[in-house]
């Protein structure tokens, strides 16, 4: 593990923000830290960066200060500087051994070459959240903590910096919060569930998502839905029925593969008009929202 944290608690006053956290992210990973706000996914990435201090619990994190770099949500750099100074001035803070010609490889990854001596306070919103990637990055961090980085971000922009953390996987090790379960179900390989500063699950994607997939069909049929909902209840093949609305049925089975023939005829002997029929997968959303509700 390149982290690992034991029994962490943080207090701000009376008000508990870390209730007792177990954090373990395998080295190489891209992690998700998920959770609604006030969970403590920033205290939790402030305590791994050092800039704030446990009050009770212990905290291992495996690279020197040196080799950790933390985004913030909303990177503030001096308006005056250009994309390239600001880069420039990373790379000689934190790492003068790392060659120069890093610099330019970075802003060309976030796409910033074309800007780059440009002033940033002219920058969109996404610029800047490329240009805190490449300040991060350009002193090679074993480990990246990130906070929400693309969450403020339109969707192409969102789409930029998720290629960009796709793209540090194999190089670093990433801590990455996020509430866009989407994107943390699309880049990232382990996940940690926070609620109330309490880790409710961690572990591999694929376990979590796995573990609770029950197989469902999504119908949309035509009003009205209450018949067709009780009927399918009494079929020993479902496991539940979920009316959505007043169109559309959630419909929970044993298995995707016997459903798919039982359905059709179930639903033709009750007269139900179908307008559509999907399967549904489990997906992180739907875990999030039975974990943490
Ligand atoms: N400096 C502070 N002083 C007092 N309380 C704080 C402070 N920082 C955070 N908190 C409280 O601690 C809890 C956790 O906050 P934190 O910012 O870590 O959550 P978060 O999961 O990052 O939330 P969000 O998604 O809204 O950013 C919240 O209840 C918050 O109000």
């Amino acid at each position: 593990m390149i982290v690992e944290t034991r029994g962490l608690e943080k207090r701000y006053g009376p008000h508990l923000a870390l209730a007792g956290v177990d954090l373990a992210v395998p080295r190489g990973a891209v992690y998700g830290l998920v959770g609604p706000n006030g969970a403590g996914k920033t205290t939790l990435l402030a305590v791994l960066a050092g800039l704030r201090v446990p009050s009770a619990g212990e905290v291992r994190v495996a690279p020197p200060r040196g080799r950790v770099a933390l985004l913030p949500d909303t990177p503030q750099f001096e308006p005056w500087l250009t994309g390239r100074e600001v880069v420039a001035l990373a790379r000689r803070l934190v790492a003068p051994g790392v060659p120069v010609a890093r610099e330019e490889r970075v802003l060309a990854d976030a796409e910033l070459s074309g800007a780059a001596d440009r002033r940033v306070g002219g920058y969109s919103r996404g610029m800047l959240q490329r240009l805190g990637l490449a300040a991060t990055v350009v002193a090679e961090p074993e480990l990246l903590l990130l906070d929400e980085p693309a969450s403020a971000l339109d969707p192409a922009g969102r789409r930029e910096v998720l290629d960009l953390i796709a793209g540090l996987r194999g190089k670093a090790t990433v801590v990455l919060s996020s509430h866009i379960l989407s994107d943390v179900q699309e880049v990232c390989d382990t996940v940690g569930i926070l609620r109330e500063g309490r880790l409710l699950f961690q572990g591999p994607l694929h376990d979590l998502l796995v573990g609770r997939a029950v197989p469902a069909y999504l119908l949309r049929l035509r009003p009205p839905v209450g018949h067709v909902a009780d009927a399918l209840r009494a079929k020993d093949w479902v496991v539940g029925v979920d009316v959505l609305d007043e169109q559309r049925l959630r419909v929970s089975v044993r298995s995707l593969a016997a459903a798919e023939w039982l359905l059709p005829e179930a639903l033709a002997s009750c007269d139900a008009r179908v307008v559509s029929m999907n399967p549904q997968a489990a997906d992180l959303e739907d875990v999030f929202l039975e974990l943490t509700s």
